[in-house]
């Protein structure tokens, strides 16, 4: 049953062949390791440890630290080796508590170009938002990465700057203090903001609704207050399928009726998603994208970023691989009984780097409203703007986004609400039930998976897919990667990084 997990075996040892120590002397101090069977309120201790550390005589929140991030640029980066290579050779000519960045990345990020039009990224250190910080830096745009580090790691960025060769500007801070944001929005001049700062465990949000809602949606309003004071209207906001409730209709699309949700987070996400709709009918001036991710997984294919969840994964994926690290005894499968191909429940999953693109194509869309705009040629009807051409990349990822067709469909201008909010669907549309993604990551991995069926978990639907079609039409995105990628990526990931990202690298190949 579902309170066995509190029962996982501890960790296993993990093997120290070949290692390097990737962790700076900022890491440090904010990223402490949890036990596996840590205490639920997983958010709640880490945000105190987080304020704590930072308290200072005058203010808790004034402290905003500033970092100018930059590696050395590599050509052609993306083999785990090569960077095991240079960490190696950069660590043998320091002192190995900081090997790697954090004496050259702390120095104040002001010397920066203060004529360039930058891209806000709130939660861009998390699993998601790094992950989608590489595929904008591919596509050359500059960015500015701001985070409370509370359930996120700077080494991700560290690892997004190898993979790119480009640099990121970092600024610690918190959505939910108007004047962290109030300064970062004084020092950068930005064009839009993509908005993934959140917490999103949906069990804990029943026991802290509080925290949900002073983060997600007051840390939202704070942000929009501030977006519109300096005028900066364009936005991409990282919403999530959980808005739809039961869906009426499957595979779900755009249309479907909001709602009833049935836990905190995700009424947190649908509050946001009222309010963004609310301000764009006040204020033509306002682009919005609606994301709605259907169910996150995977990992960057080099092996070097992937997710890190804290405590007893909640999610299918991210528990298989405990399961599979020997950290916990089997998988439980919760519910036998529905009306799917083996009774098992049937989710959408997408790869990371897919929903990576899928942000970059918003963005675009985004660019192209905005330079309409200023030709002066949108109009209240506002029929879809060309998608702009990808900038040529080298990544795998940034081909899923195509040259649009320039649909005007009738179904997308009725899903305009207001001036110019719009909701796009993130998935593959193709559904796999647990049994399949078991049976795909026994297959990925050459292991077998003991797993048992136990009772429904509360608040399940039975099937979950996704219509993407809108996104497809409008943004000129397709996901690229298959299950077996999926799986693939999400393996290599866990046998290089064992411990994410607060453990050694392991040279591990496939
Ligand atoms: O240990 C587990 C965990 C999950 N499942 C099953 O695996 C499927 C996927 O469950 P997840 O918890 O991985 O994902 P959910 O679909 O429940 O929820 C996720 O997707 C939603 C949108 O569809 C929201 O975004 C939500 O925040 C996010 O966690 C479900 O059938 C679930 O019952 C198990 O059998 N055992």
């Amino acid at each position: 049953m579902h309170n066995n997990r509190s029962n996982g075996h501890p960790s296993s040892p993990t093997s120290k062949r070949d290692q390097v120590d990737t962790l700076s002397h900022s890491h440090r101090q904010h990223h402490h390791r949890q036990p596996i069977n840590s205490a639920p309120c997983y958010y709640e201790s880490r945000k105190r440890k987080h304020i704590e550390q930072d308290q200072e005589p005058d203010s808790t929140h004034s402290n905003i630290r500033q970092h100018r991030r930059s590696l050395t640029p590599v050509p052609s980066p993306s083999q785990c080796d090569d960077y095991l290579l240079k960490r190696r050779r950069h660590s043998s000519q320091q002192d190995k508590s900081t090997a790697g960045y954090s004496q050259q990345h702390t120095s104040s990020y002001m010397d920066h170009n203060s004529k360039q039009r930058y891209v806000l990224v709130t939660g861009g250190a998390g699993y998601i938002g790094s992950h989608t910080v590489l595929e904008l830096l591919n596509a050359d745009y500059s960015i500015v990465v701001m985070d409370n580090l509370v359930n996120a790691n700077l080494e991700a960025l560290a690892r997004v700057e190898y993979l790119t060769g480009k640099s990121i500007y970092f600024v610690e801070g918190d959505i939910t203090c108007e004047k962290d944001l109030e300064k970062v929005f004084q020092a950068f001049h930005f064009w839009a903001v993509i908005h993934f700062a959140a917490i999103k465990a949906v069990g804990e949000s029943t026991q802290i609704p509080l925290e949900y809602y002073h983060n997600n949606v007051t840390g939202s309003l704070h942000l929009f207050r501030v977006m519109n004071r300096y005028k900066v209207k364009n936005l991409v906001f990282s919403s999530s399928a959980t808005v739809y409730g039961e869906p009426d209709m499957m595979p779900v699309n755009e249309t479907a009726s909001l709602g009833p949700v049935t836990n905190p987070y995700g009424r947190t996400k649908l509050f946001v998603e009222e309010m963004l709709r609310d301000v764009c009918a006040s204020d033509p001036d306002w682009n919005v994208c609606l994301l709605r991710f259907f169910n996150p997984v995977g990992a960057h294919p080099s092996g070097l970023m992937g997710e890190c969840p804290q405590g007893i994964p909640n999610n299918l994926l991210p528990y298989v691989i405990r399961v599979l690290q020997g950290h916990l005894p089997c998988v439980q499968i919760f519910g036998s009984d529905y009306d799917t191909v083996d009774g098992t429940g049937v989710r959408d999953y997408i790869h990371v780097c897919d929903l990576a693109t899928g942000h970059v194509a918003a963005l675009k869309r985004l660019e192209g409203e905005e330079s309409e705009g200023k030709r002066g040629v949108r109009s209240a009807s506002s029929s879809p703007s060309p998608t702009p051409q990808p900038s040529s990349s080298t990544t795998t990822a940034t081909s899923s986004i195509e040259s649009s067709p320039l649909p005007s469909s009738t179904r997308s201008s009725s899903l305009r609400q207001g001036g110019h909010c719009m909701a796009y669907n993130l998935g593959t549309g193709v559904g796999y039930s647990v049994l399949e993604i078991i049976s795909a990551m026994e297959k990925a991995t050459q292991k077998t998976i003991p797993y048992k069926i136990v009772e429904r978990r509360q608040g399940d639907v039975g099937v979950c897919t996704a219509d993407a079609t809108l996104a497809n039409l409008e943004l000129g995105w397709k996901p690229l990667y298959s299950m077996d990628d999926m799986c693939r990526d999400m393996w290599r990931w866990t046998r290089r990084n064992p411990n994410g990202y607060d453990g050694p690298l392991i040279d591990d190949d496939d």
